[in-house]
């Protein structure tokens, strides 16, 4: 790791954090998984998880009741201990709140005539894409870090390499079943209290508690068909990425890598069920192979060294989905600096990764203090046309790669996403996670930068890391119409749930 410590503790605190990961968090979360895979497994073969569901919702009606029934003066929050979820930081919120447990954790249908799954929301992307593999079945948008969960997307948001066609998570979800602060249950979809059903993406949890979804699935086959160009100049690569994401028949999987501003490859990738004679089978997902994006560097190396062959892969399904999880993107790296290595691959690599929940628990001050001053995680979204003016924005206020490119269409709806003009508009998540070393970065100035610069380019920001907007700046990054309509026609939902801003802002997490 390349950050700069002030003591020697700290020193060893940061470069010895791998032996805390190895010795203990590899073990537990191995134990975890191999019970959670178990429970999941049994739960969806008996077949108990739809009757069960009723149940469980009335316990999350008659915990709400309850709070009503008193006096009301704490707010309403999911019991999710903040440890456990995929947001960098923890929300101090939850504390101060009376904790509703939501603990719904099943698949609970898969109608394949409809092509639609409906699941509770603690449901992760791991088990999903584990349930739908085996009935030719995917989702339409598979956010890539496998302990995403339903609920989480839905609430916050989910984009991943099929969004320039499908939308984000928000888009393939149906309808959704929720919890309102005055007890009662609803559903809501585009024809059934449809100014819910638009309000709730990226409200985070101040409407109400979500308990199930019914989200879009598509025919899956067996792999991606994936090709790597590399290129080692910015307007061609952004050229050739805005134009494969425009297309009016595009590839099924869009991404790109920056490996620096000039460098980088883009993606382009279907499904198909059987390997082709022009490129080889490449199981990415098992345990000993090299971390996905350090092969995507490899492909780079050669075409600089000369080697101008566009390169095409045969990825197992599910290994393409889960590409990224290994290595948590890069930010792996930083915390096991040998986790790439071929020795430790074959021997531990199955281990791998550590549960981010566990990571998030045993994280200490020393590591967090070190993160809020050198290392930055943030997603920005912007539309695609400012693509290269942002990677130039980016490269001058942090000089962070790899950076992350995955375009995603925002369809023309209501709700908190503003698009210009017609039916959709194109948008590229820019991902920067790591150490950054632009002259002059500092957190909370270099950020605040970036984001006024998403705001005046009509962006906005993923709410899973840290947002230093004020909030005046975060209302007109996100268009409050329809949601302060919406919070205002349901009762007791403002004495209930704080504003999205009361949730996601800095002060308010640690
Ligand atoms: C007890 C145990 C023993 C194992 N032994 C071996 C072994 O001997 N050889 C071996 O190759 N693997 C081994 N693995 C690892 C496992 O086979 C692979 O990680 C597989 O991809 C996990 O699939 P899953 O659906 O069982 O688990 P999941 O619970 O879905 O995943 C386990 C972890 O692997 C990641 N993961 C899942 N699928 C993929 C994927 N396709 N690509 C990238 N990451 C993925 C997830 O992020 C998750 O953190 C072992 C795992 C366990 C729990
Ligand atoms: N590829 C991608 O798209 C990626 C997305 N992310 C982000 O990660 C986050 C998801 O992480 P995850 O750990 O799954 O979710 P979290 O537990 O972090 O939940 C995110 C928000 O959703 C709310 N929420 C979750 N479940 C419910 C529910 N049943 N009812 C009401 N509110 C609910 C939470 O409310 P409360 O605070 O009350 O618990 C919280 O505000 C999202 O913000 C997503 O954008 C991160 C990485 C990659
Ligand atoms: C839209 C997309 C694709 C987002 C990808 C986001 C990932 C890069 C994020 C999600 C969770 C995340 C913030 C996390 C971390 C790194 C970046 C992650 C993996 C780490 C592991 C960094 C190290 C930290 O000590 C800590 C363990 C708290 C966090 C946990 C969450």
């Amino acid at each position: 790791m390349t950050i700069q410590t002030d003591t020697f503790a700290e020193y060893v605190i940061v470069e010895y954090r791998w032996l805390i990961v190895i010795v203990a968090l590899l073990p537990i979360s191995l134990l975890w998984k191999v019970w959670s895979t178990f429970r999941n497994w049994l739960v969806f073969k008996l077949n108990s998880a739809p009757r069960m569901h009723d149940k469980k919702v009335k316990d999350v009606q008659r915990q709400v009741k309850e709070w009503l029934a008193g006096d009301r003066n704490t707010r309403l929050c999911t019991a999710r201990p903040t440890w456990q979820t995929m947001s960098f930081r923890h929300g101090l919120y939850k504390k101060t709140s009376t904790n509703i447990s939501v603990n719904l954790v099943d698949v609970l249908e898969v109608d394949t005539k409809n092509m639609t799954v409906r699941c509770e929301p603690l449901v992760t992307m791991g088990q999903l894409s584990r349930t739908l593999e085996p009935l030719g079945l995917a989702l339409a948008v598979v956010p890539e870090l496998d302990q995403l969960t339903v609920g989480g997307l839905v609430m916050g948001t989910g984009v991943e390499t099929s969004s320039h066609i499908h939308g984000l998570f928000q888009h393939i979800c149906l309808q959704y079943e929720l919890v309102m602060a005055d007890g009662s249950v609803i559903t809501c979809s585009k024809d059934e209290r449809a100014d819910l059903f638009y309000a709730v993406p990226w409200s985070y949890g101040t409407l109400g508690f979500l308990t199930s979804v019914v989200i879009k699935v598509v025919p899956a086959k067996k792999y991606v068909r994936l090709q790597y160009e590399s290129y080692t100049n910015l307007p061609e690569l952004a050229a050739r990425f805005s134009k494969e994401s425009l297309s009016k028949e595009p590839h099924q999987f869009v991404e790109a890598l920056l490996f620096t501003k000039d460098t980088g490859v883009v993606m382009t990738g279907d499904m198909v069920d059987e390997i082709g004679m022009d490129g080889k089978l490449n199981s990415i997902g098992k345990w000993y192979t090299e971390w996905f994006y350090k092969q995507v560097e490899r492909h780079l190396k050669r075409y600089t060294a000369g080697d101008r062959q566009p390169v095409v892969e045969y990825i197992p399904l599910r290994d393409y989905y889960h590409r990224h999880t290994r290595s948590l993107f890069w930010e792996l790296q930083d915390i096991v600096p040998f986790g790439n290595n071929i020795i430790f691959r074959v021997l531990f690599g199955w281990l791998m990764p550590p549960e981010v929940s566990l990571l998030k628990l045993t994280q200490p001050k020393t590591v967090t203090k070190l993160y809020d001053r050198a290392h930055i995680i943030q997603d920005m979204l912007v539309p695609i046309d400012r693509l290269e003016k942002a990677v130039l924005k980016f490269h001058e206020e942090f000089e962070v790669y790899p950076i992350w490119l995955c375009p995603f269409k925002v369809l023309n709806q209501p709700g908190q996403l503003r698009v210009k003009s017609g039916d959709w508009q194109m948008f590229v998540d820019i991902g920067v996670y790591g150490v950054p070393k632009a002259k002059g970065y500092e957190t909370v100035a270099s950020t605040r930068r970036i984001e006024s610069f998403v705001v005046q380019n009509d962006g906005f920001q993923m709410l899973y890391a840290d947002t230093y907007t004020t909030l005046e700046e975060f209302r007109q990054m996100f268009d409050h119409t329809l949601y302060d309509k919406v919070r205002d026609s349901l009762p007791f939902c403002k004495e209930a749930f704080p504003e999205i801003y009361g949730k996601v802002n800095r002060t308010v997490r640690k």
